[in-house]
Protein backbone atom coordinates (compact mmCIF):
# COMPACT_ATOMS: atom_id res chain seq x y z
CA UNK A 1 0.00 0.00 0.00
CA UNK A 2 0.66 3.70 -0.70
CA UNK A 3 0.66 6.95 1.65
CA UNK A 4 0.14 8.33 -1.79
CA UNK A 5 -2.29 7.56 -5.17
CA UNK A 6 0.33 5.82 -7.90
CA UNK A 7 -0.09 3.81 -10.39
CA UNK A 8 2.50 1.58 -11.89
CA UNK A 9 2.07 0.42 -15.59
CA UNK A 10 3.76 -2.44 -14.95
CA UNK A 11 3.47 -4.81 -18.83
CA UNK A 12 1.69 -3.69 -21.70
CA UNK A 13 0.79 -6.29 -24.55
CA UNK A 14 -0.12 -5.25 -27.94
CA UNK A 15 -2.87 -2.32 -26.59
CA UNK A 16 -3.22 -4.09 -23.34
CA UNK A 17 -1.74 -3.01 -19.56
CA UNK A 18 -0.82 -4.63 -16.91
CA UNK A 19 -1.17 -2.25 -14.10
CA UNK A 20 -1.43 -1.52 -10.65
CA UNK A 21 -3.23 1.57 -8.43
CA UNK A 22 -1.56 1.67 -4.82
CA UNK A 23 -3.43 4.01 -2.36
CA UNK A 24 -3.93 3.92 1.28
CA UNK A 25 -6.50 2.01 1.34
CA UNK A 26 -5.41 -0.80 -0.52
CA UNK A 27 -4.03 -1.80 -4.29
CA UNK A 28 -5.93 -2.07 -7.23
CA UNK A 29 -4.78 -4.88 -9.80
CA UNK A 30 -5.54 -3.46 -13.53
CA UNK A 31 -7.55 -4.29 -15.48
CA UNK A 32 -9.79 -4.43 -12.99
CA UNK A 33 -13.76 -4.97 -12.38
CA UNK A 34 -15.09 -2.69 -9.75
CA UNK A 35 -18.52 -3.90 -8.64
CA UNK A 36 -21.17 -1.32 -8.68
CA UNK A 37 -22.57 -0.53 -4.99
CA UNK A 38 -24.58 2.39 -5.55
CA UNK A 39 -26.48 2.85 -2.62
CA UNK A 40 -23.98 1.75 -0.17
CA UNK A 41 -24.11 -2.30 -0.95
CA UNK A 42 -23.38 -4.42 -3.78
CA UNK A 43 -27.04 -5.56 -4.59
CA UNK A 44 -27.80 -9.41 -2.73
CA UNK A 45 -24.26 -9.56 -1.58
CA UNK A 46 -22.41 -9.53 1.55
CA UNK A 47 -19.45 -7.07 0.95
CA UNK A 48 -17.31 -9.97 2.55
CA UNK A 49 -18.27 -12.40 -0.39
CA UNK A 50 -17.50 -8.88 -2.83
CA UNK A 51 -13.97 -9.15 -1.42
CA UNK A 52 -13.39 -12.93 -1.59
CA UNK A 53 -14.41 -12.74 -5.64
CA UNK A 54 -11.58 -10.35 -5.74
CA UNK A 55 -12.85 -7.20 -6.04
CA UNK A 56 -9.91 -4.69 -5.08
CA UNK A 57 -12.43 -1.70 -5.06
CA UNK A 58 -16.17 -0.98 -5.32
CA UNK A 59 -18.24 2.05 -6.61
CA UNK A 60 -20.50 4.08 -4.55
CA UNK A 61 -22.67 7.02 -5.84
CA UNK A 62 -22.99 10.81 -5.37
CA UNK A 63 -26.61 10.97 -6.50
CA UNK A 64 -27.85 7.99 -4.58
CA UNK A 65 -25.92 9.01 -1.16
CA UNK A 66 -26.97 12.56 -1.17
CA UNK A 67 -30.54 11.65 -1.18
CA UNK A 68 -30.41 9.13 1.45
CA UNK A 69 -29.36 9.04 3.95
CA UNK A 70 -27.28 12.09 2.94
CA UNK A 71 -23.67 13.18 2.45
CA UNK A 72 -23.30 14.72 5.90
CA UNK A 73 -24.92 12.06 8.09
CA UNK A 74 -22.60 9.59 6.48
CA UNK A 75 -19.59 11.65 7.32
CA UNK A 76 -21.38 12.02 11.13
CA UNK A 77 -21.40 7.85 11.11
CA UNK A 78 -17.71 7.46 9.98
CA UNK A 79 -17.56 7.69 6.39
CA UNK A 80 -18.73 5.31 4.27
CA UNK A 81 -15.89 2.87 4.59
CA UNK A 82 -16.92 2.22 8.33
CA UNK A 83 -20.88 2.86 7.48
CA UNK A 84 -20.87 -0.47 4.81
CA UNK A 85 -17.40 -1.90 6.57
CA UNK A 86 -15.49 -1.94 3.48
CA UNK A 87 -12.02 -1.21 4.03
CA UNK A 88 -10.62 -1.32 1.02
CA UNK A 89 -10.69 1.32 -1.77
CA UNK A 90 -13.75 3.24 -2.78
CA UNK A 91 -14.47 5.21 -6.13
CA UNK A 92 -17.55 7.56 -6.18
CA UNK A 93 -19.18 8.65 -9.52
CA UNK A 94 -20.39 12.30 -9.46
CA UNK A 95 -24.17 12.24 -9.70
CA UNK A 96 -24.89 13.98 -13.21
CA UNK A 97 -25.36 10.78 -14.58
CA UNK A 98 -27.86 9.83 -12.50
CA UNK A 99 -29.54 13.15 -12.48
CA UNK A 100 -29.85 13.07 -15.78
CA UNK A 101 -31.19 9.34 -15.43
CA UNK A 102 -33.27 8.87 -12.70
CA UNK A 103 -34.00 12.25 -11.28
CA UNK A 104 -36.69 14.75 -12.37
CA UNK A 105 -34.31 17.43 -13.40
CA UNK A 106 -35.35 20.91 -13.97
CA UNK A 107 -32.57 22.71 -14.74
CA UNK A 108 -28.85 22.17 -16.28
CA UNK A 109 -26.56 25.54 -16.45
CA UNK A 110 -23.03 26.70 -15.89
CA UNK A 111 -23.41 26.44 -12.32
CA UNK A 112 -24.83 22.65 -12.24
CA UNK A 113 -27.76 20.53 -11.64
CA UNK A 114 -31.08 21.57 -10.27
CA UNK A 115 -32.87 18.40 -9.80
CA UNK A 116 -36.22 16.69 -7.75
CA UNK A 117 -35.45 13.35 -6.06
CA UNK A 118 -36.67 10.26 -7.75
CA UNK A 119 -36.91 9.40 -3.83
CA UNK A 120 -39.37 11.99 -1.97
CA UNK A 121 -39.44 14.50 -4.73
CA UNK A 122 -37.73 17.51 -2.53
CA UNK A 123 -35.49 19.90 -4.80
CA UNK A 124 -31.60 20.18 -5.07
CA UNK A 125 -29.04 21.76 -6.50
CA UNK A 126 -25.65 20.13 -7.50
CA UNK A 127 -22.50 22.03 -8.64
CA UNK A 128 -19.04 21.04 -9.30
CA UNK A 129 -17.69 22.07 -5.98
CA UNK A 130 -21.05 20.54 -3.77
CA UNK A 131 -20.41 17.14 -5.98
CA UNK A 132 -16.62 17.43 -4.69
CA UNK A 133 -18.15 18.11 -1.32
CA UNK A 134 -19.94 15.27 -1.02
CA UNK A 135 -17.49 12.72 -1.74
CA UNK A 136 -15.31 14.21 0.14
CA UNK A 137 -18.20 13.72 3.16
CA UNK A 138 -18.52 9.84 2.07
CA UNK A 139 -14.57 9.90 2.62
CA UNK A 140 -14.21 8.35 -1.15
CA UNK A 141 -10.69 7.70 -2.35
CA UNK A 142 -11.27 7.97 -6.02
CA UNK A 143 -13.48 11.20 -6.71
CA UNK A 144 -15.24 11.86 -10.47
CA UNK A 145 -15.80 15.63 -11.70
CA UNK A 146 -19.44 16.59 -12.11
CA UNK A 147 -19.88 16.10 -15.99
CA UNK A 148 -22.78 16.08 -18.40
CA UNK A 149 -22.96 12.67 -20.23
CA UNK A 150 -25.52 13.51 -23.28
CA UNK A 151 -27.36 10.74 -24.22
CA UNK A 152 -26.87 9.09 -28.18
CA UNK A 153 -28.47 9.79 -30.98
CA UNK A 154 -27.21 13.60 -30.10
CA UNK A 155 -26.48 16.41 -32.87
CA UNK A 156 -22.97 17.77 -32.86
CA UNK A 157 -24.04 21.11 -31.62
CA UNK A 158 -25.37 19.47 -28.36
CA UNK A 159 -22.51 17.21 -27.57
CA UNK A 160 -19.69 19.96 -28.59
CA UNK A 161 -22.26 22.09 -25.48
CA UNK A 162 -21.90 19.30 -23.31
CA UNK A 163 -18.51 18.26 -23.72
CA UNK A 164 -17.00 22.22 -23.05
CA UNK A 165 -19.42 22.70 -20.11
CA UNK A 166 -17.47 18.95 -18.81
CA UNK A 167 -14.14 20.85 -19.47
CA UNK A 168 -14.74 23.87 -17.17
CA UNK A 169 -16.36 21.41 -14.32
CA UNK A 170 -13.53 19.41 -14.24
CA UNK A 171 -11.61 22.50 -14.20
CA UNK A 172 -13.98 23.55 -11.11
CA UNK A 173 -13.75 20.41 -9.77
CA UNK A 174 -9.99 19.75 -9.70
CA UNK A 175 -9.79 23.62 -7.42
CA UNK A 176 -12.20 21.94 -5.05
CA UNK A 177 -10.31 18.84 -4.93
CA UNK A 178 -7.51 20.80 -3.95
CA UNK A 179 -5.09 18.32 -2.42
CA UNK A 180 -5.29 15.30 -1.11
CA UNK A 181 -2.70 12.73 -0.60
CA UNK A 182 -3.49 9.48 -1.19
CA UNK A 183 -6.71 10.09 -2.86
CA UNK A 184 -7.08 11.01 -6.71
CA UNK A 185 -10.00 13.12 -8.40
CA UNK A 186 -10.70 12.02 -12.09
CA UNK A 187 -11.57 13.71 -15.20
CA UNK A 188 -14.16 12.22 -17.49
CA UNK A 189 -13.41 12.57 -21.67
CA UNK A 190 -16.68 13.32 -23.01
CA UNK A 191 -17.21 14.39 -27.05
CA UNK A 192 -20.34 11.37 -28.15
CA UNK A 193 -19.55 9.76 -31.26
CA UNK A 194 -17.75 12.87 -32.59
CA UNK A 195 -14.32 12.20 -33.25
CA UNK A 196 -12.81 15.56 -32.93
CA UNK A 197 -15.15 16.48 -29.71
CA UNK A 198 -13.37 13.59 -28.19
CA UNK A 199 -10.23 14.65 -28.86
CA UNK A 200 -10.32 18.10 -27.70
CA UNK A 201 -11.92 16.75 -24.35
CA UNK A 202 -9.27 14.15 -23.68
CA UNK A 203 -6.24 17.02 -25.09
CA UNK A 204 -7.78 19.24 -22.82
CA UNK A 205 -8.07 17.29 -19.88
CA UNK A 206 -4.78 15.53 -19.86
CA UNK A 207 -3.41 19.20 -19.60
CA UNK A 208 -4.67 19.62 -16.06
CA UNK A 209 -1.96 16.83 -15.21
CA UNK A 210 -5.02 15.10 -13.37
CA UNK A 211 -4.48 11.48 -11.46
CA UNK A 212 -6.51 9.38 -13.76
CA UNK A 213 -8.96 9.43 -16.70
CA UNK A 214 -12.41 8.27 -17.14
CA UNK A 215 -13.71 7.60 -20.33
CA UNK A 216 -17.40 8.71 -20.53
CA UNK A 217 -20.57 9.42 -22.50
CA UNK A 218 -19.97 5.90 -23.99
CA UNK A 219 -22.62 2.37 -23.23
CA UNK A 220 -25.24 4.94 -23.35
CA UNK A 221 -27.24 2.93 -26.28
CA UNK A 222 -24.33 3.40 -29.05
CA UNK A 223 -23.08 0.06 -30.87
CA UNK A 224 -20.40 -1.98 -29.53
CA UNK A 225 -18.31 -0.62 -32.76
CA UNK A 226 -19.08 3.01 -32.18
CA UNK A 227 -17.59 2.86 -28.43
CA UNK A 228 -14.69 0.60 -29.40
CA UNK A 229 -13.74 3.35 -32.09
CA UNK A 230 -14.25 6.22 -29.71
CA UNK A 231 -11.61 4.12 -27.46
CA UNK A 232 -9.20 3.81 -30.40
CA UNK A 233 -9.36 7.97 -31.05
CA UNK A 234 -9.46 8.83 -27.41
CA UNK A 235 -6.80 6.58 -25.33
CA UNK A 236 -3.69 7.60 -28.06
CA UNK A 237 -4.81 11.73 -26.45
CA UNK A 238 -4.41 10.46 -22.73
CA UNK A 239 -1.08 10.21 -20.48
CA UNK A 240 0.01 6.60 -20.71
CA UNK A 241 1.31 7.20 -17.23
CA UNK A 242 -2.41 7.56 -15.51
CA UNK A 243 -5.11 4.92 -15.24
CA UNK A 244 -7.96 4.76 -17.75
CA UNK A 245 -11.45 4.30 -16.52
CA UNK A 246 -14.34 3.03 -18.87
CA UNK A 247 -17.40 3.71 -17.33
CA UNK A 248 -20.53 1.95 -17.29
CA UNK A 249 -18.44 -1.03 -19.38
CA UNK A 250 -19.62 -3.74 -19.39
CA UNK A 251 -20.72 -7.05 -20.94
CA UNK A 252 -16.84 -9.83 -20.68
CA UNK A 253 -17.01 -9.11 -24.61
CA UNK A 254 -17.02 -5.40 -24.20
CA UNK A 255 -14.58 -5.47 -21.60
CA UNK A 256 -11.86 -7.71 -23.71
CA UNK A 257 -12.36 -5.77 -26.05
CA UNK A 258 -11.71 -2.71 -24.33
CA UNK A 259 -8.64 -4.14 -22.38
CA UNK A 260 -7.02 -4.81 -25.96
CA UNK A 261 -7.31 -1.23 -26.96
CA UNK A 262 -6.24 0.11 -23.58
CA UNK A 263 -8.39 0.11 -20.90
CA UNK A 264 -7.52 -0.41 -17.45
CA UNK A 265 -10.79 0.21 -14.81
CA UNK A 266 -14.29 -1.18 -16.07
CA UNK A 267 -17.78 -0.84 -13.91
CA UNK A 268 -21.18 -2.27 -14.63
CA UNK A 269 -24.01 -2.98 -13.26
CA UNK A 270 -24.44 -5.93 -15.95
CA UNK A 271 -23.56 -9.13 -13.88
CA UNK A 272 -25.45 -8.51 -10.34
CA UNK A 273 -28.33 -6.85 -12.49
CA UNK A 274 -28.43 -10.10 -14.87
CA UNK A 275 -28.16 -12.33 -11.54
CA UNK A 276 -31.11 -11.08 -9.87
CA UNK A 277 -32.94 -11.22 -13.43
CA UNK A 278 -31.66 -15.47 -13.96
CA UNK A 279 -28.97 -14.47 -16.64
CA UNK A 280 -25.37 -16.09 -15.57
CA UNK A 281 -22.15 -15.54 -17.37
CA UNK A 282 -19.91 -18.44 -17.52
CA UNK A 283 -16.72 -19.87 -19.48
CA UNK A 284 -19.01 -21.22 -21.82
CA UNK A 285 -21.07 -18.02 -22.60
CA UNK A 286 -24.37 -16.66 -21.03
CA UNK A 287 -27.02 -19.11 -19.37
CA UNK A 288 -30.39 -18.09 -18.99
CA UNK A 289 -31.24 -20.30 -16.17
CA UNK A 290 -34.93 -19.78 -16.38
CA UNK A 291 -34.70 -22.20 -19.25
CA UNK A 292 -36.61 -25.48 -19.15
CA UNK A 293 -33.57 -27.64 -20.01
CA UNK A 294 -32.32 -26.36 -16.48
CA UNK A 295 -35.25 -27.75 -14.80
CA UNK A 296 -33.65 -31.24 -13.72
CA UNK A 297 -30.05 -30.53 -14.89
CA UNK A 298 -28.17 -31.33 -11.59
CA UNK A 299 -24.70 -30.07 -12.45
CA UNK A 300 -23.41 -26.48 -11.02
CA UNK A 301 -22.71 -23.56 -13.06
CA UNK A 302 -19.39 -24.19 -12.87
CA UNK A 303 -17.92 -26.97 -11.25
CA UNK A 304 -14.45 -25.63 -11.36
CA UNK A 305 -14.92 -22.03 -10.33
CA UNK A 306 -13.92 -21.69 -6.27
CA UNK A 307 -17.17 -19.75 -5.54
CA UNK A 308 -19.90 -21.54 -3.61
CA UNK A 309 -22.61 -20.15 -6.06
CA UNK A 310 -20.82 -21.67 -8.97
CA UNK A 311 -20.12 -24.86 -7.82
CA UNK A 312 -22.05 -26.14 -4.73
CA UNK A 313 -25.33 -25.72 -5.96
CA UNK A 314 -27.27 -27.12 -8.74
CA UNK A 315 -29.06 -25.53 -12.24
CA UNK A 316 -31.74 -27.25 -10.63
CA UNK A 317 -32.24 -25.23 -8.10
CA UNK A 318 -30.96 -22.34 -9.36
CA UNK A 319 -34.18 -22.63 -11.76
CA UNK A 320 -36.57 -23.48 -9.20
CA UNK A 321 -35.17 -20.27 -7.00
CA UNK A 322 -35.31 -17.85 -10.45
CA UNK A 323 -38.41 -18.84 -11.37
CA UNK A 324 -40.01 -19.05 -7.94
CA UNK A 325 -38.74 -15.71 -7.54
CA UNK A 326 -37.05 -16.24 -3.94
CA UNK A 327 -34.47 -13.68 -3.43
CA UNK A 328 -31.69 -16.51 -2.81
CA UNK A 329 -31.78 -17.37 -7.04
CA UNK A 330 -30.70 -13.69 -7.24
CA UNK A 331 -28.17 -13.83 -4.09
CA UNK A 332 -26.39 -17.12 -5.51
CA UNK A 333 -26.24 -15.64 -9.30
CA UNK A 334 -25.18 -12.33 -8.60
CA UNK A 335 -22.67 -14.39 -6.49
CA UNK A 336 -21.57 -15.92 -9.50
CA UNK A 337 -21.52 -13.92 -12.22
CA UNK A 338 -19.12 -11.23 -10.19
CA UNK A 339 -16.83 -14.42 -9.34
CA UNK A 340 -16.64 -15.40 -13.24
CA UNK A 341 -16.30 -11.34 -14.11
CA UNK A 342 -13.19 -11.11 -11.57
CA UNK A 343 -11.91 -14.79 -13.13
CA UNK A 344 -11.86 -13.18 -16.42
CA UNK A 345 -10.04 -10.18 -14.98
CA UNK A 346 -7.27 -12.63 -13.09
CA UNK A 347 -7.05 -14.42 -16.10
CA UNK A 348 -6.62 -11.03 -18.69
CA UNK A 349 -4.06 -9.97 -15.78
CA UNK A 350 -2.44 -13.14 -16.17
CA UNK A 351 -2.24 -13.53 -19.76
CA UNK A 352 -0.78 -9.99 -19.88
CA UNK A 353 1.96 -10.93 -17.27
CA UNK A 354 2.85 -13.83 -19.99
CA UNK A 355 2.85 -11.89 -22.84
CA UNK A 356 0.00 -13.88 -24.53
CA UNK A 357 -3.39 -11.82 -24.51
CA UNK A 358 -4.53 -12.12 -28.08
CA UNK A 359 -4.26 -15.70 -27.58
CA UNK A 360 -6.30 -15.45 -24.24
CA UNK A 361 -8.73 -13.37 -26.11
CA UNK A 362 -9.31 -15.59 -29.02
CA UNK A 363 -9.24 -19.03 -26.72
CA UNK A 364 -11.95 -16.99 -24.61
CA UNK A 365 -14.19 -15.72 -27.27
CA UNK A 366 -13.86 -19.50 -28.61
CA UNK A 367 -15.44 -20.62 -25.52
CA UNK A 368 -18.31 -18.14 -25.46
CA UNK A 369 -19.50 -18.96 -29.23
CA UNK A 370 -19.49 -22.89 -28.12
CA UNK A 371 -21.85 -22.66 -25.98
CA UNK A 372 -23.79 -23.67 -22.57
CA UNK A 373 -22.78 -27.48 -22.46
C1 LIG B 1 -22.07 4.06 -10.29
C2 LIG B 1 -22.05 4.23 -11.80
C3 LIG B 1 -20.73 4.65 -12.31
S1 LIG B 1 -20.55 4.80 -13.99
C4 LIG B 1 -21.97 5.76 -14.50
C5 LIG B 1 -21.76 6.23 -15.93
C6 LIG B 1 -22.01 5.35 -16.94
C7 LIG B 1 -21.82 5.75 -18.28
N1 LIG B 1 -22.09 4.87 -19.28
C8 LIG B 1 -21.36 7.02 -18.59
C9 LIG B 1 -21.09 7.94 -17.56
C10 LIG B 1 -20.62 9.27 -17.81
O1 LIG B 1 -20.44 9.70 -18.97
N2 LIG B 1 -20.38 10.07 -16.75
C11 LIG B 1 -20.58 9.64 -15.48
N3 LIG B 1 -20.29 10.50 -14.46
N4 LIG B 1 -21.00 8.41 -15.17
C12 LIG B 1 -21.28 7.54 -16.20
Amino acid sequence: MSESFQFQLKKTDGGARLGEVSMPRGTIRTPAFMPVGTVGTVKAMYLDQVRETGADIILGNTYHLMLRPTAERVARLGGLHQLIRWPHPILTDSGGFQVMSLSGLRKLDEQGVTFKSHVDGSLHHMSPERSIEIQGLLDSDIQMQLDECVALPATPKEIERAMEMSLRWADRCKVAFGNQPGKAMFGIVQGGDVPELRVRSAQALSSMDLKGYAVGGLAVGEPQEVMLRMLEITLPELPTEKPRYLMGVGTPDDILKSVARGIDMFDCVMPTRSGRHGLAFTRRGKVNIRNARHAEDMRPLDEQSNCPASRDYSRAYLHHLVRANEALGGMLLSWHNLAYYQELMQGIRQAIAEGRFADFMAETMENWARGDL
